[in-house]
């Protein structure tokens, strides 16, 4: 666990680390020699010399001082470094969040992140805050005693050691019996947790359907209980047995002390004490030692999942910058790409020249948003190249293609804060006046004008104080805003009221000036208009060309054109 924690963190961490858990051993050492110097101090007290007793009073004195004072050092280590660690750990999680290719983003790693970044990380700094310092001491400070015993009276050390291997055999048992059922322990866990984020995600889709249960939520619970129930049956056989070897071994010892004594004179009276004081204090701590080694792997479990996660591949980034020989162009030549073994795209070609609009149709599920996507750079293809500014997108810094493109698609996501905070995520630096002039161009100070406070008026989280046509408005001001010579559309495809079509479409006129626009057209108006439609079928592109060569082609855009603009319907709605 240390060594991987050290691993995840890196080197900063891995010394911290190893001179907490020396600490930590120093202090059990010292601990251990705590109870090992009860014999002498007996010893000459059982004699009735006082004096000769008092200088092994002062060792006692000052190795309790000590042992404090490294208990205090040891917890201030552990509980430092705890909160370091989760500082660092999130870190780590979020700067390998920021190179994942966006197309990882599913909602259920969402919420496993979620999960991994909170009470997971909380359990991994749960081990050096306060996990660690027991499960030491309950093994290193007996141990000390019990090898001091050895010089002080060889029959009790040869008590205590008859029962140690059975301890080790039965802890290790027990935490076998543990680790069976840890890993459906935890994957109930986490699917409970996201069944919960889906139940709260969609309670509108619920209630409209008069629903207030969510099977799925239902089960995941119920499997959580039944594998928490299903662990602890296991593992309380061995937990039962850890108790009993302990309080055997408690009784060996006193058995054997007992004998000892009353046989002879033979036995030390002052080590006999020592050990029994000893097996009394540490036969509590050892019985759990057993239960903190499941919570130890529990932690473990939470840390391999972190290392899992930043073992996923990040999008290669290029050692030097690439250079555009087109700026403002976009070109798919011969892209394959699935999202799993079954292919969407086979063999995609296109070309986009600067400044033109380009309208991509097909029907539902042909793979038009994943071209937009690849574009993007969600993903990599399988085969074949995307091309940006004429430079393969692989080519390029994330901040190189990102400078190229502006992205307006449908679900737009608004930070809960101001309306300009908002236009200005297109671009940090621009000036008030900027903000506005985007914001004019995109209709949004219509929607400022009519709100309490104006463009500092928050939109709520996600947006969620404004309508869909208003948020699409923000996004394509920020759009403006950011300037970028190309822009990817996924085209509205609610119907809107007559208000906001207009202003939205006003907004996409002002977009599109002068830019490269690559949409999903859901609008005849816009397909219609576009310099070069391209129709995406069977993991192809199908035909292209302007509307009136594609309808003089008669093929399948004419087909679909004349079947749906009459019934209003196939994926394109009526301007
Ligand atoms: N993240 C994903 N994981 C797995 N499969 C996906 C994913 N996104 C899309 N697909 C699948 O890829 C295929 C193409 O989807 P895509 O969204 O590109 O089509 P589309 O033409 O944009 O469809 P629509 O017009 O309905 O939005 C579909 O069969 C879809 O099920």
């Amino acid at each position: 666990m240390i060594r991987r924690l050290s691993r995840v963190l890196g080197a900063p961490y891995a010394r911290p680390l190893r001179m907490h858990l020396a600490g930590l051993i120093v202090y059990a050492i010292l601990q251990g020699l705590a109870f090992v110097l009860i014999v002498p101090v007996l010893r000459p007290l059982l004699r009735g010399d006082v004096d000769a007793a008092l200088p092994w009073v002062a060792v006692l004195a000052g190795t309790v001082v000590a042992c404090a004072a490294a208990y205090w050092i040891q917890a201030q280590l552990g509980y430092r470094l705890g909160t370091a660690l989760s500082q660092a750990l999130h870190h780590r999680i979020g700067d390998h969040l920021a190179a994942l290719p966006l197309g990882w983003f599913t909602p259920a790693r969402v919420g496993r992140v979620a999960r991994m970044s909170s009470t997971g990380v909380v359990d991994i700094m749960g081990v050096p805050a306060h996990l660690l310092a027991p499960l030491v001491t309950s093994y290193v400070t007996p141990a000390v005693v019990v090898f001091a015993m050895i010089f002080l009276d060889w029959r009790l050390a040869v008590a205590t050691l008859v029962a140690v291997p059975l301890v080790i055999l039965v802890f290790r048992w027990t935490a076998r019996l543990f680790a069976a059922t840890d890993h459906a322990v935890d994957a109930a866990g986490v699917e409970a947790a996201n069944r919960v984020v889906e139940f709260a995600q969609n309670q509108a889709v619920l209630r409209a359907h008069g629903r207030s249960d969510f099977d799925q939520l239902e089960a995941a619970l119920l499997e959580q209980r039944a594998a928490g129930r299903k662990q602890l049956l296991r593992a309380v056989p061995g937990l039962a047995a850890a108790g009993l070897v302990v309080q055997a071994l408690v009784t060996i010892v006193l058995i054997t002390g007992v004998y000892l004594a009353t046989s002879g004179p033979t036995v030390d009276a002052a080590a006999l004490i020592a050990l029994l004081v000893l097996t009394v204090r540490f036969a509590e701590p050892l019985m759990a030692a057993a239960e903190l080694g499941a919570a130890v792997r529990m932690a473990g479990n939470s840390l391999a999942r972190v290392d899992e996660l930043l073992a996923t591949p990040v999008l290669p980034e290029p050692a030097t910058a690439g250079t555009f020989t087109t700026p403002g162009t976009i070109e798919l030549d011969g892209v394959g790409f699935g999202y799993d073994s079954r292919p969407v795209l086979r063999d995609v070609s296109l070309r986009v020249p600067a400044r033109s609009v380009t309208a991509l149709v097909g029907a539902s599920g042909s793979g038009k948003t994943t071209v937009v996507r690849l574009v993007a750079r969600f993903f990599d293809t399988r085969t074949g190249v995307v091309r940006v500014g004429g430079a393969d997108v692989r080519d390029l810094t994330t901040e190189q293609l990102m400078s190229q493109i502006s992205v307006v698609f449908q679900d737009v996501y608004l930070f809960d804060a101001g309306i300009a905070d908002n236009i200005r995520a297109g671009r940090a630096d621009a000036t008030d006046a900027e903000v506005a002039a985007a914001a004019a161009l995109a209709r949004v100070d219509e929607i400022a004008d009519r709100l309490p406070d104006g463009y500092d008026t928050r939109v709520g989280e996600g947006g969620a104080r404004l309508s869909g046509g208003e948020r699409q408005r923000i996004s394509i001001a920020r759009a403006i805003l950011k300037d970028a010579p190309i822009v990817l559309l996924d085209e509205a495809t609610a119907a809107l009221d007559q208000d906001n079509e207009a202003a939205i479409t006003a907004a996409l006129t002002a977009l599109s000036r002068d830019r490269t626009l690559l949409v999903i057209a859901h609008r005849l108006r816009t397909v219609q208009s576009a310099d070069q439609i391209v129709v995406l079928a069977d993991g192809g592109v199908a035909e292209s060309g302007t509307h009136e060569e594609l309808l003089l082609r008669n093929g399948q855009y004419a087909h679909f054109w004349n079947e749906r603009s009459r019934a209003r319907g196939w994926r394109l709605t009526p301007a």
